[in-house]
């Protein structure tokens, strides 16, 4: 499912003295099972725009077009249901929206509500406990006695039970320890290869931007300034500097060696790369 803007504009409280630029003239597509990875700083709209992927904000003008979805500022909030079933959202701090009294019936409660029985509904929780990498035996416990990294996957769990064809990522890892964090970046990636889950992921860490996505939106004030894959995001160090950006840390260790006379070309984004093109120089290689 393709999910497409065509000129999007959106004002916050429009018409008020209080109206504020969300979104300015936002035209991409992000394609099905693609891996697209949102980037900009503080205030640049990039959660304006994922609040456009499933139609909880509406462009005040222009055209959301997802899958067979046309969301214009007409749209009524009517028939949204199927929509927000596709599109699955993980907000920031997504354990904070847990409640129920166990882990099974938190996963079940979004099936339920979409019509499921409660027999499939507790079916589908139990797979997708082991989905996201939970034991079995957490099911009947309550998400309250989890550790904060497992509750974070009892939430995408239950976003997951959804069966969404596209899984929206705001700063999924912000919280989690380095092992936490590379873990469950482990398990999109799982879920991308595995399921052709599209990911659209909102993040400021650059090296996941650099081991995952295949495209890269680039945000600054509302507008979408660049487009591309991750080499050609990272390609110039001025730019992103210039817009408050940085490089993945492999890059940035790039940029240190080539000023002690290493060179490297094209520019490592990711330590494989690194390693492949340091070790000829440093006199190392393969081992027999
Ligand atoms: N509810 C709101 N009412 C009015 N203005 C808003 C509202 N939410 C966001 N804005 C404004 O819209 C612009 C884009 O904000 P948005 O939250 O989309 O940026 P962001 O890139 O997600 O920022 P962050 O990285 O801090 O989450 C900002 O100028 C912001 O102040």
């Amino acid at each position: 499912m393709d999910i497409t803007f065509d000129h999007v504009n959106f004002t916050y409280q429009a018409g008020t003295p209080f109206a504020g630029d969300g979104l300015k003239d936002v035209s991409v597509t992000i394609k099905d099972g693609s891996y697209t990875a949102i980037i900009g700083h503080t205030g640049s709209g990039k959660s304006t725009l994922l609040q456009h992927l499933n139609a909880l904000l509406k462009p005040t003008s222009g055209t959301v077009t997802i899958g067979d979805f046309k969301i214009t500022n007409e749209t009524s909030n009517k028939n949204l249901k199927p929509l927000r079933q596709k599109v699955g959202m993980v907000f920031q701090f997504a354990e904070n929206q847990l409640f129920e009294q166990t882990v099974a019936k938190d996963i079940a409660f979004g099936p339920k509500n979409f019509g499921v029985s409660d027999e499939e509904a507790l079916k589908l929780a139990a797979q997708m406990v082991k989905l996201v990498g939970l034991p079995d035996s957490v099911l009947e416990q309550s998400p309250f006695d989890l550790s904060g990294g497992q509750m974070r996957r009892v939430a995408i769990a239950g976003v997951l039970a959804m069966q969404p064809e596209v899984l929206v990522l705001d700063e999924p890892t912000a919280g989690l320890d380095p092992a936490g964090r590379n873990e469950m970046m482990a398990m999109f990636q799982k879920l991308h290869e595995t399921q052709g889950l599209t990911i659209v992921l909102v993040t400021h860490l650059m090296d996941d931007v650099a081991d995952f996505a295949d495209q890269v939106l680039v945000m600054d004030q509302g507008q979408l300034i660049k487009t591309g894959s991750p080499r050609t995001i990272f390609a110039d160090p001025a730019w992103l500097t210039a817009h408050q950006l940085g490089l993945p840390k492999t890059a940035q260790m790039a940029q240190a060696l080539t000023a002690k006379g290493f060179q490297f070309d094209p520019q490592p984004l990711t330590t494989e790369e690194l390693a492949q093109q340091l070790l000829p120089q440093i006199g190392g290689g393969a081992h027999d």
